[in-house]
């Protein structure tokens, strides 16, 4: 042996061996790469973990209760629970009585999702103002893009300061006072009515809103009222129906939405974008339409893109016309049921003698704001609301066994807030939190402010609550002038029918005679 063999021999005994992981890695590539993907996550996960023992350490969070779970990964039972409560009708319902038996805030995991369901007014404070900057909106964009684009309802940031700063002025008081043309649409309810025979309320209350706002977006109102089932204008209400049925439906299936196949879906958006398209095409080329201040009017001022136009249109079309129309028949729903609130308020309007009201008459009727509030808060037509953790965050109360301390909500959950459970808990609302008793309104002390929210709070709250209120208080003014008995024709329990809004299943099966 050579004694360079010799040095060479010595250097590769002395050489240390490669491990026995690399080694393996070398022979099997894959299972290497494998193992080092779950080593990596196994990593992260403990970092992560310590990251959260620190951050529930440093602001004193405590697990709030979890729904009973066989297992906590899909969260099957949640899913057998909640599908057979939307079989049965009773989410908002089911709801309520988990937030008092459970606990105003506690957590559930639904198709792989954990989610916290708080409804807490210190809670929605927090998440909705105080703390607002933690938490978003992206968990609506997947499921509310496809019908509304971009918009108010679905911009964050700079863009949805811009969108709103536009919007906003739509609602100054001199818009809200003009009322000539709600009367039009009004007039148009009364004629539908028959006289001392049974009518269903809601399916005109739909029309009437969706009259009454598209003129306001629009300048021009689709007329639903009076054309035929087979025109334009009810091809658009049959599609804007149906999409928003589609949409809420879509929602209700979290992070597996944009599975859901429905071509039916697909073919109404379109109907509901080219019925808006054409008006805004037509704007973008004449200019807007000398007369009746419209929302797109105002709009194109500031902005020229026909997609942008769109969306911002059906955001507050979504926001306008169904829940004005829910928040109308329930109020029927509940007068046809309560004689002697509905005498109250006969002797209010009463006092106008025959007068059409003007802005000022509306805000100064007492009775019937406390009637509209006590129905808003029964059934308030968005029951529930969501917002999602942009960063690791917190809510200020639920957590341990007291139901004291704060809870920790980690980055990217989704926190749902059944605001029909708010409206209704008994320690804020009384023993008779479910009773309709307008008089609870009259104490000018009796404000709880963050308990009731039916118009959302914050700096997201709604631009279109004086609207609203101005559209229901006119309306049923005058059809107070226009009827002076009321009965309900309907024996049915009130069941819910959730699409965008939450309405009565059954409709609102009354009538009403004639002075
Ligand atoms: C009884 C009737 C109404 C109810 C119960 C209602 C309820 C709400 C609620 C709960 C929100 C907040 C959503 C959130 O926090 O994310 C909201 C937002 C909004 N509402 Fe209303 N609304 C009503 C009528 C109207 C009307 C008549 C208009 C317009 C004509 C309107 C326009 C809007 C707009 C544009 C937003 C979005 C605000 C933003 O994100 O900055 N709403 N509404």
């Amino acid at each position: 042996m050579s004694l360079d063999t010799h040095i060479t021999g010595l250097q590769r005994d002395a050489m240390p061996s490669s491990p026995p992981l690399l080694q393996t890695i070398r022979q099997h590539p894959v299972l290497g790469l494998l193992g080092l993907i779950f080593a990596v996550q196994l990593i992260r996960s403990v970092l992560r973990r310590l990251e959260i023992r620190r951050f529930k350490r440093a602001h004193g969070c405590k697990e709030p209760p979890a729904f009973p779970q066989r297992e906590y990964i899909f969260g099957y039972d949640a899913w057998k629970r909640l599908s057979a409560e939307r079989a049965a009708r009773r989410i908002l319902p089911a709801a309520m009585q988990r937030s008092q038996t459970l606990g105003r805030t506690n957590s559930i995991v639904f198709m792989g999702q954990k989610y916290i369901v708080t409804s807490d007014e210190d809670n929605i404070r927090a998440a909705y103002s105080v703390q607002s900057a933690d938490y978003g909106i992206d968990c609506r964009l997947s499921y509310m893009k496809p019908l509304l684009g971009e918009g108010i309802f679905t911009l964050e940031g700079p863009k949805w300061q811009h969108s709103r700063a536009m919007i906003r002025p739509a609602f100054t008081r001199a818009q809200l006072s003009e009322l000539s043309a709600i009367e039009t649409h009004v007039q148009h309810l009364i004629n539908c009515i028959p006289d001392g025979s049974t009518v269903d309320m809601l399916p005109l209350l739909f029309n009437m809103a969706l009259d009454n706002g598209t003129e306001f977006l629009l300048g021009t109102s689709v007329g639903v009222q009076n054309s035929p089932r087979d025109s334009e204008a009810w091809r658009f209400s049959d599609a804007w129906d149906y999409a928003g049925e589609a949409m809420q439906r879509q929602s209700e299936l979290g992070m597996w939405g944009s599975l859901m196949w429905d071509p039916k879906y697909n073919a109404s958006i379109k109907v509901v974008h080219r019925f808006i398209d054409s008006l805004v095409a037509d704007t973008l080329r004449h200019g807007p339409k000398p007369g009746r201040y419209n929302l797109l009017g105002e709009l194109v001022r500031d902005l020229q893109d026909p997609l942008r136009l769109r969306g911002e249109l059906l955001c507050v079309l979504l926001a306008a016309r169904d829940t004005t129309s829910s928040f109308l028949a329930t109020t029927f729903y509940y007068l046809a049921r309560h004689p002697q609130v509905w005498q109250k308020l006969q002797a209010e309007v009463d006092a106008l003698e025959g007068q059409i009201p003007d802005y000022e008459i509306l805000k100064s009727m007492k009775y019937m704001k406390a009637v509209l509030n006590e129905s808003l808060r029964l059934v308030p037509p968005v029951p529930r609301n969501i917002r999602v953790a942009r960063h690791d965050a917190t809510l200020p109360r639920g957590g341990g066994p007291d139901r004291k301390s704060p809870v920790f909500v980690p980055k990217g959950t989704t926190v749902v807030f059944p605001i029909c459970a708010t409206h209704r808990e008994p320690t804020i609302w009384g023993s008779d939190s479910e009773e309709f008793r307008p008089e609870r309104w009259l104490d000018e002390k009796f404000r709880p402010i963050w308990a009731f929210i039916p118009f959302g709070g914050g700096h997201r709250i709604c631009v279109g609550q004086q609207n609203a209120m101005t559209v229901a208080t006119y309306a049923l003014t005058r059809l107070l002038q226009t009827f002076g008995r009321i009965e309900a024709k309907d024996s049915m329990p009130w069941e819910e029918n959730l699409s965008a809004v939450q309405t009565n299943m059954h409709g609102c099966k009354i009538a009403m005679w004639r002075k």
